[in-house]
């Protein structure tokens, strides 16, 4: 069946939704949080170990996966969930934003936006037909349109011109998406930081009839409060009865802030990213364990934690794996930081349920010492 999202309940205390995205590989509960495996993997972990810690849905990256081994590949292989030996949900990004990210040598025209390979310097150019022929091949589940994300700041005229190209290029996935797979589009809301700006790409968007709506040009560089209020005025311009996806957030105290504001999807290489130099959340806080004062710390990583790395190493053992450079260190590292976010979420949609989101976040924010800075 195609991509579709079920309300079940709206906290009565906060607005946040509890909700279901039903996909062709199963169900996601939302609010959640979606681990980044750009290069088709999560970087480190197992499928085993993904569903150990119930990640529900995991990402890929169109842009990535692209260049390198190529989409054709995938596609032979019999798509992206065979390739990585994942059966659940995937998400794969539409590449644009890479190309803004990762490349040089870049221009953008009506057609679409010519680049340098940054792996190779080969000349390489991605369209919203192109970006559709690639996620088609890859088979994932849910699907994001090809659109521009504007840096930050960006002057008012460029966020303007650019979001109306955004929304031609996300009816040109429209008319190419061919469904193989019942695959769902999610198209991109832009608009900078501007509310009339944000609102005509709501409108313009929900006008056509995508499954999802995912809220873009965020986390790029801008104050948190900023990105609040974007989120206050944009996203009750988007339907409830479809998933709000809120893309590249974030840290624990987003994805609540977010939740409360009526985003059901995140995703973010924090956890993962972090963990490759040490860098641990734990309940009270964020834990370098590198730091030579755990060099004797015989504890768990997070003492309210039940982690796999929780329950069987000491952050003093983590800290020398980490130290001797050894792999296995940032496996667990890792680990744990996945787990803390995918139950942090489970803890939210039971905020959710029981009308106590406010209070979760008052609880939280106070134990991890958000109220300090
Ligand atoms: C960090 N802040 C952040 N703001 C973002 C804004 C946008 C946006 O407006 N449009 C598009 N298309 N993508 C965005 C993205 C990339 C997310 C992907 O980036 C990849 O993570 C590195 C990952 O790929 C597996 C993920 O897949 C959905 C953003 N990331
Ligand atoms: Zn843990």
């Amino acid at each position: 069946m195609a991509v579709k999202y079920e309300l079940i309940k709206v906290c009565k205390q906060s607005g946040a939704r509890l909700g279901r995205v039903h996909t062709p590989h199963g169900v996601i509960e939302t609010p959640a949080f979606m681990p980044v495996g750009t290069q088709a993997t999560v970087k480190t972990m197992s499928p085993e170990e993904l569903k150990t810690m119930d990640a529900q849905i995991i990402l890929s990256n169109t842009y990535h996966l692209f260049l390198r081994p190529g989409h054709d590949i995938v596609g032979r292989a019999g798509g992206l969930h065979k390739f990585m030996n994942w059966d659940r949900p995937i998400l794969t990004d539409s590449g644009g934003f890479q190309v803004f990210s990762l490349s040089d040598m870049r221009k953008i025209t009506e057609e679409g936006v010519q680049f340098r390979s940054h792996l190779n310097g080969d000349k390489l150019f991605l369209s919203p037909e192109k970006a559709m022929e690639i996620q088609n091949a890859l088979g994932s589940d849910i699907m994001m349109a090809f659109d521009e994300c504007p840096p930050y700041p960006a002057e008012y005229d460029y966020v303007k011109q650019s979001l109306e190209r955004t929304t031609r290029w996300a009816e040109r996935c429209l008319n190419s998406h061919a469904r193989k797979h019942d695959q769902g589009l999610f198209a991109i809301v832009q608009g900078g930081m501007y509310k009339d700006l944000r609102i005509q790409s709501a409108k313009d968007l929900t006008s056509m009839d995508f499954p999802g709506y995912a809220i873009g040009g965020l986390s790029v560089g801008e104050p948190k409060h900023l990105m609040y209020e974007v989120l206050d005025y944009t996203v009750p311009e988007l339907p409830t009865g479809k998933p709000r996806y809120l893309m590249g957030v974030g840290s624990p105290d987003a994805l609540i802030e977010g939740s409360i504001r009526g985003v059901d999807m995140f995703d973010c290489v924090l956890p993962t990213r972090i963990a490759r130099n040490g860098t641990t959340m734990t309940s009270q806080g964020r834990l370098v364990v590198r730091n030579a004062k755990f060099a004797e710390d015989f504890g768990p990583l997070d003492p309210e934690c039940s982690c796999y790395t929780c329950k069987n190493y000491s952050r003093a053992y983590i800290r020398h794996l980490l130290k001797a450079d050894e792999t296995f260190g940032i496996r667990l590292t890792t680990y744990h930081n996945l787990h803390f976010l995918l139950q942090l979420m489970r803890d939210v949609r039971q905020a959710i349920m029981e009308d106590r989101l406010l209070d979760f976040r008052d609880d939280f924010f106070t134990k991890y010492g958000l109220f300090d800075n």
